[in-house]
């Protein structure tokens, strides 16, 4: 079943006073809540009302486990089961209360997650129960696998919270796919069948998620958070594959600097969060204000956000959005700024799509095909033996008989044959010879009409022979297809064991990392530290000895000023390519201008005022000038320095 232009669903939460707020005195008179006839009303400094109304509105007293219950999200689990991609954001000013709606972690000192009270688990770890209970109804022929990743964006950078490697600078690529959508590559996908499993992964996510605290929030997400549940679900039966995808999103809070209190790089921070909340709206406003069918640009690409929330917002998945707002009149602005982007976005329409592979499409499609052809087959061999059994009757009972052959269904046109036949036949004399009279009954068709005439048995049972040699191909055809995904199968199974063996490798790299970290910081064993600077000692050694030596030559030469004309010292720079080059070129040009040595520049580019070529033993050697000499030791010594 296709269902098309489904509303994002929009409903809106009011977090309670916390402690803090009510012992400072904040107040509450700009906002009115009615959760029965699901609206809001706000008031202006003028006390103006503007009344704005959502699919639900839930009020501060409601706990987390209700408002699982109320927006009934295990119908939403069964439509991903089903093969419908869904997605759930979290939207509002910052301490409203989204981290909360979602993960309803506690947080400790070091503003780590921690779980203190089950019932104040949030929408994901409800959702990934949920989502597994599920998966177990399911007929035991249907296998499911759910790929999880979970990732950050932060100030444009994308980082994969469940691969320790990649949680730091430059982050990871978004790239566009050939079924036209975003994706972030390299990203750890990983395997699971439980939901133990996934809330493993999530919680060791969560403790890499970059927070903060500021005056309006103590445990404050800095960056957008999106955990994506990839689900498989292969029928061994049928050997077709089904996918789906449930994204669950904490956007980070849109913030006020002067809410905040940010200043430096804080502020910095406020102002990269606030740009891709703004892109955000954009789209929103943007789709909200396109009438059906009309196509407008949509500045999905201006932010790595709204590149990966495309398919969710205005494209072909479920959509949930919960805004959340906090009851205080210090949020005034952003609240209202809240329900009217959530008002916009109540009014885009996406058009879900189930994910069929499309190998499966082309199984079902060839099994449809079989079956029809399996039907027309039953029917012309039905025709046949009545035909058959009619050719040898006197011409009376043809005709009944002929009535009885009309009743079956077959195409329009054999109908009218088969009436033309019958009518033949009635008006014929009934003392003619029944050879004769059926002679000139077939004798009416011209030949072409006879080739074409579909009912005699020699061309039905040519047809009956294509039809057979056509459900042979058509089967051999799905054997085949079958084949296919079962080579699939298996190639998923190598790379999700590859794909288990890289992780462990990146394990062992991480380990090896912290280890040589603990050295240099010296903790660790040092021993190797001391190996290495014994050889850079011994290698240090040389090089000084090898100075001296070059000084002792250079006594006994001349100094040869170069010419540009002369010598094309343009094209001798390539000598200076490092230490290796000037131990075995000869003769060995060196070439330094009085004023600077810059040995990125090409020499050619630097005009020096005087130049000087110490020879080896075909010229006379200068190196009577000391800067010639200090370069070569500083080049010697160091390396060149590019
Ligand atoms: N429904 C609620 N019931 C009880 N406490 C809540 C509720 N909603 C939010 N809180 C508390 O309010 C504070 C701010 O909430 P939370 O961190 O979820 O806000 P946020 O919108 O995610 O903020 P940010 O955008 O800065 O991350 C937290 O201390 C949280 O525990």
């Amino acid at each position: 079943m296709e269902s098309k232009g489904t509303r994002i669903g929009v409903v809106v939460r009011v977090r309670p006073f916390l402690n803090k707020e009510l012992k400072s005195g904040c107040t509450n008179d700009r906002i009115e809540v009615n959760s029965d006839d699901k609206t809001i009303t706000v008031f202006s400094d003028q006390k103006q009302q503007k009344r704005f109304e959502f699919d639900e509105v839930f009020d501060e007293s409601i706990s987390q486990e209700v408002l699982y219950n109320q927006l009934k999200l295990d119908n939403l689990i069964k439509k991903v089961i089903e093969g419908y991609n869904a997605t759930i954001f979290a939207y509002g000013p910052t301490g409203s209360g989204k981290t909360y709606t979602m993960e309803g972690y506690d947080y400790d000192k070091n503003l780590k997650p921690v779980l203190r009270d089950e019932l104040k688990l949030g929408l994901i770890p409800r959702l990934v129960k949920n989502l597994f209970e599920e998966i177990k109804k399911a007929p035991k022929h249907i296998e499911y696998t759910v790929y999880c990743t979970y990732i950050q964006i932060y100030k444009e950078n994308i980082y994969d919270l469940l691969n320790p490697a990649q949680i730091k600078p430059p982050g990871l690529k978004l790239r566009w796919n050939q079924q036209e959508e975003f994706y972030v590559e390299n990203l750890f996908m990983h395997p699971c069948y439980s939901a133990n499993e996934v809330l493993n992964h999530y919680n060791s996510g969560l403790k890499n998620r970059i927070t903060s605290s500021h005056n309006a929030n103590t445990t404050s997400s800095r960056s957008h958070s999106l955990l994506t549940l990839n689900i498989e679900a292969m029928d061994s039966e049928t050997g077709s594959i089904l996918t789906s995808r449930l994204q669950l999103v904490d956007l980070a809070g849109s913030e006020k600097v002067s809410q905040t209190g940010n200043e430096g790089s804080a502020l910095k921070e406020s102002i990269e969060i606030n740009k891709a909340l703004f892109t955000l709206r954009q789209v929103i406003s943007t789709l909200a204000s396109m009438r059906d069918g009309e196509a407008s640009f949509v500045p999905y690409r201006d932010s790595k956000l709204t590149s990966l929330l495309k398919p969710s917002i205005g494209g072909n998945s479920y959509c949930l959005m919960i805004a959340c707002i906090a009851p205080l009149d210090s949020f005034f602005d952003d609240n209202l700024s809240t329900l009217a982007y959530a008002t916009k976005a109540a009014c885009i329409s996406n058009e879900p799509i189930k994910n069929i592979d499309p190998k499966t499409k082309v199984i079902k499609e060839l099994r449809k095909e079989v079956k029809r052809l399996n039907f027309e087959l039953k029917l012309a061999n039905q025709q046949i033996m009545m035909l058959t059994e009619i050719v040898n009757l006197d011409p009376k009972e043809q005709a009944t008989r002929l009535k009885e052959v009309e009743k079956l269904p077959m195409k329009a046109e054999n109908l009218t044959r088969i009436q033309n036949l019958r009518s033949n036949i009635e008006s014929m004399s009934p003392s003619s010879p029944l050879k004769w009279q059926s002679q000139t009954a077939y004798s009416k068709f011209s030949d072409a009409e006879f080739s074409d005439f579909s009912l005699s048995p020699e061309i039905l049972s040519e047809k009956l022979y294509d039809s057979v040699k056509m459900i042979r191909d058509l089967m051999n055809s799905n054997k085949k297809l079958k084949d296919v995904v079962s080579d699939l199968t298996q190639q998923k199974r190598a790379l999700e064991a590859e794909n288990i063996q890289l992780q462990n490798e990146n394990q062992d790299l991480q380990e090896k990392m912290e280890a040589l970290e603990n050295i240099v910081k010296g903790k660790g064993n040092s021993s190797k530290i001391n190996s290495e600077i014994w050889m850079l000692q011994k290698e240090r050694e040389g090089l000084i000895k090898r100075i001296e030596l070059l000084e002792k030559e250079n006594k006994t030469t001349n100094v040869v000023p170069i010419n540009k004309g002369e010598w094309g010292w343009k094209s001798k720079r390539t000598v200076l390519r490092g230490r290796k080059h000037i131990d075995t070129v000869k003769p060995l040009s060196v070439v330094v201008s009085d004023r600077h040595y810059d040995p990125r520049n090409t020499i050619g580019r630097v005009t020096p005022k005087a130049v000087y070529r110490p020879l080896t033993q075909d010229y006379p050697i200068d190196m009577s000038k000391q800067e010639a000499i200090n370069t070569l030791s500083q080049i010697l010594m160091k390396g060149m320095p590019y």
